[in-house]
């Protein structure tokens, strides 16, 4: 395959859905003879083909549309034409395209890719036979289609068999007698073939440009197997039954077409092979193959399913970059540096050969330090997992500090609040106790008050009843002494009397209620005075509670947890520290002995790759003076045969003209011969024709009288038997006897006792050259002729020698041919 890297050229871009289409095979003698249900059909009109299914009782069709499909009557040639030709002319215009058999066993992949030619023979002018498969006949129209372009090109050839995950290059030489071998021994049986592909490479030559297209053709094996890629696969693995590419290429067709991340092309040589073509730059054509029989319907219906799925894979083909001629033989001729520098070394030994017992340590090295570093793999893993325990318990210690933390707010806040409702408590007792005071002096005031009221109560009545007796005395007096100059007043005088009387009863009633309402207020307040002394007693119960319980509940817990705590991270950050610097001095140790061990191992290598550079250096100065000297032998090697070869073309050409001239000499003389040869011959011819014509009429004439004379004696015969009869006494046996003895005599003596007259002419042989004369007469075979030519004209020899005389002996004409 030619390298395409940094070629100049066009590039064309498409995205193909991969073409499909159906192959009906026609019905084998062993499914007519047994006249097998047809349960496929097809329209290759409308591009469809049926499939009918009994399910339950009932018949249903099942469809599916193709791009191309070909009933049992189609030609090999149809389908080659309608849709081959197409893709092989992609081929030539410079794409790569992949045409794919596809189907169960026994229906027909081999017959359409290869066709049966050996059976049948080619038409004239080299016309294939029509049972001639897509192959051949694609192989034909890329020769005839090059040939027509009068362009220079190569066709490389690739035919390789995949069975079993091993690829044999069918093309080998030892293959070749291998597979013919196998082919007689399997009695042309197919069941060994599991895969077998043609790669076409073509590249037709312009004036600076250069096409190249590749044609991959694959005959698969039978899909049956590809279909247990399902649910199946693991019992068909176990059974061993399957092949492992045509699994492989199930699941990438399934993952192709489903569009996964993952398209398993690795998976096996197949797939790797044809990579490029499914789902990526090649255009890909597949023929599914089936058969029309009913005990095939299964395998039918999944043959045509992986075909119809296929044909939905994209592809994207890219028309090859066409490369410039002069990148071509730069690339060539690199090649070819590259193989001669193998093939140097290989000779040579000069490549990195190193002693066999070097080797073995070293792959037992190699090996233990594999072990080494699985080892140390597993430890870091187990290491791994002991630092995430570590972690998570690290992080659940932090965890609970958090929790502690928050805890510990909690109960600072609640603290705080202690003591705010203490503060607000004094605060409460204070006020209380100013309450109290309040209230003591309120009391106090209220008695004074009380007292006071009662004493000016007591005094105002005393007073006023002073007052009034003052008053009525001295009235009874002014009445007295005015009653009789007052007596009209006495009405005003009671009036003002009573008004007085009611003015006292009003502010009695008024004090009266005002000590009620004085009373109330020192009743509510004693109550509530009362009230708050239970709730500051209530709140100082409970604060003192509250402390003592949280100072008790707080000492208690934060003492242990914190303890606890404490002791807990002191001892996993001290056994995390521990292990962790356990591990990192392990790791250290390892390191540094790994290290020191590959610095030795590096060393020696060193040592070794210096030395061998030294020895590569002085061996490749030696070679390439070696090479220049010997490519000066060789130049001057090549000029003297280029002189030796014109001296010898020369002498061909002498040769030539020598033997022609010979030639024409001795084609006169053969005509001469012949000439001479066909006179004798027809004077021969003439010659006999009379003695035969005078031979005739004699024979007629002697038989005329042979005629004339036997009518005569039987005449006589008959006439004297007549007679004999009729005297025919007792003893007639014995005369009848002595006629018959006289008959035969009679004619013995006529006709059988000939003798020669002498004038009919003796037979003699023609003058014409014997069959040995001839045989004389032809060339020398021509192999003998070349190795006489060889031996005469050795390359080794610059001289001209002497030709030998030939071994065969041979006739004058020899040079003729
Ligand atoms: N279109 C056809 N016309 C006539 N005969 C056919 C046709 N197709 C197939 N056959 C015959 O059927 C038989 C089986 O065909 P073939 O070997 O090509 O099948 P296959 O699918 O390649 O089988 P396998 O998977 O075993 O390779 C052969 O004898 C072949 O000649």
């Amino acid at each position: 395959m030619i390298s395409l890297k940094g070629q100049l050229g066009t590039y064309l871009k498409r995205k193909l859905n991969s073409p499909a289409n159906a192959f009906i095979k026609p019905f084998s003698e062993e499914e007519l003879r047994n006249n097998a249900p047809q349960v496929v059909t097809c329209n290759e009109y409308h591009r469809e083909v049926s499939v009918t299914q009994n399910i339950a009782g009932k018949h249903i069709d099942r469809v599916f549309t193709f791009d191309k499909v070909f009933g049992p009557n189609a030609q090999q040639k149809d389908l080659y034409e309608q849709a081959v030709i197409p893709i092989v002319n992609e081929v030539l215009e410079g794409f790569n395209c992949t045409i794919f058999a596809y189907g169960q066993t026994g229906t027909g992949k081999t017959y359409t890719m290869e066709g049966e030619c050996k059976r049948s023979k080619s038409g004239p002018n080299g016309e294939l036979p029509p049972e001639a498969g897509v192959i051949p006949r694609a192989i034909k129209q890329i020769f005839d289609t090059l040939e027509s372009q009068n362009a220079e090109y190569s066709v490389k050839v690739t035919f390789l068999e995949l069975y079993n995950e091993e690829i044999t290059d069918l093309l080998a030489p030892e293959e070749i007698s291998k597979v013919a071998l196998e082919d007689k021994q399997k009695n042309n049986c197919h069941s060994w073939k599991m895969g077998k592909e043609v790669f076409l490479e073509t590249t037709p030559e312009g004036e600076e440009l250069i096409k190249c297209g590749k044609l991959n053709l694959v005959d698969l094996a039978g899909s049956e197997n590809i279909s247990r890629s399902g649910a199946r696969e693991g019992r068909a693995r176990e059974a061993g039954e399957i092949n492992k590419s045509l699994l492989t290429l199930g699941r990438v067709i399934n993952a192709l077409v489903e569009h996964l991340g993952h398209i398993p092309y690795r998976d096996s040589k197949l797939t790797r092979l044809l990579r490029d073509s499914l789902g990526g730059r090649t255009k890909t054509c597949i023929i599914a193959t089936v058969s029309p029989a009913v005990h095939c319907l299964e395998e039918t219906l999944s043959t045509l399913d992986y075909a119809h799925r296929a044909k939905n894979i994209k592809n994207k083909p890219e028309v090859n970059q066409k490369m410039m001629k002069s990148t071509l033989i730069k690339d060539l001729y690199g090649e070819i540096e590259r193989l001669k520098a193998e093939v140097y070394a290989a000779r040579e030994k000069n490549g990195v050969y190193i002693p066999k017992e070097r080797y073995y340590q070293e792959e037992s090295e190699r090996k233990a330090m594999a072990d080494q570093i699985e080892q140390m793999g597993m430890t870091i893993e187990n290491h791994q997992k002991q630092i995430e325990e570590l972690q998570a318990k690290y992080d659940y210690q932090v965890q609970q500090c958090f929790d502690l933390g928050n805890k510990l707010d909690a109960t600072q806040a609640s603290v705080e609040l202690k003591q705010k409702v203490n503060s607000s408590r004094a605060l409460y007792v204070s006020h209380f106790e100013a309450v109290q005071n309040v209230v003591r002096l309120h009391k106090a005031g209220s008695n004074a008050a009380l007292q006071e009221l009662s004493a000016l109560t007591s005094s105002n009545s005393q007073s006023i009843e002073e007052f009034l007796s003052a008053e009525a005395n001295e009235a009874k007096k002014v009445l007295d002494d005015l009653q009789e100059t007052l007596i009209s007043q006495q009405g005003e005088m009671a009036h003002l009397a009573r008004e007085l009387r009611q003015r006292f009863h009003a502010s009695i009633e008024h004090l009266m209620n005002t000590s009620e309402s004085v009373h109330g207020f020192l009743d509510k307040l004693f109550k509530e005075s009362k009230r708050l002394e239970c709730h500051a007693t209530q709140v100082d119960e409970i604060q003192t509670q509250c402390i003592a319980e949280f100072r008790k509940a707080y000492e208690e817990q934060s003492r242990s947890e914190a303890e606890k705590l404490i002791a807990d991270m002191t001892s996993l950050v001290s056994d995390c520290m521990r292990r962790q610097k356990e591990m990192v001095d392990a790791k250290l140790d390892d390191l540094s002995d790994s290290a020191t061990g590959n610095k030795l191992f590096l060393d020696g290598y060193v040592s070794t790759i210096d030395g061998i550079t030294t020895d590569l250096k002085r061996k490749w100065q030696d070679s390439f003076m070696q090479t220049e000297s010997n490519f000066k032998d060789n130049a001057d090697f090549s000029a003297a045969k280029h002189c030796h070869m014109e001296l010898l073309l020369q002498k061909c050409v002498n040769s030539a003209d020598t033997a022609l001239e010979r030639w024409q000499r001795t084609q006169e003389s053969l005509n001469d011969m012949g000439n001479q040869h066909a006179s004798t011959i027809g004077s021969h011819v003439r010659n006999m024709w009379y003695n035969n014509e005078q031979h005739d009429a004699e024979i007629e004439s002697a038989k005329v009288m042979v005629e004339d004379d036997i009518k005569e004696n039987s005449e006589d015969l008959i006439r004297w038997f007549d007679e004999t009869l009729e005297n025919l006494g007792s003893d007639h046996s014995q005369q009848v006897a002595s006629i018959e003895q006289h008959a035969i005599d009679t004619f013995r003596r006529k006709y059988m006792d000939y003798e020669p007259t002498g004038t009919t002419p003796v037979r003699c042989e023609p003058d014409i050259p014997s069959k040995g004369t001839i045989e004389s007469l032809r060339a020398m075979p021509m192999d003998a002729l070349q190795e006489e030519f060889r031996e005469n004209n050795s390359y080794e020899s610059f001289h001209v020698k002497e030709p030998k005389p030939s071994l065969i002996p041979r006739a004058p004409l020899s040079q003729i041919n």
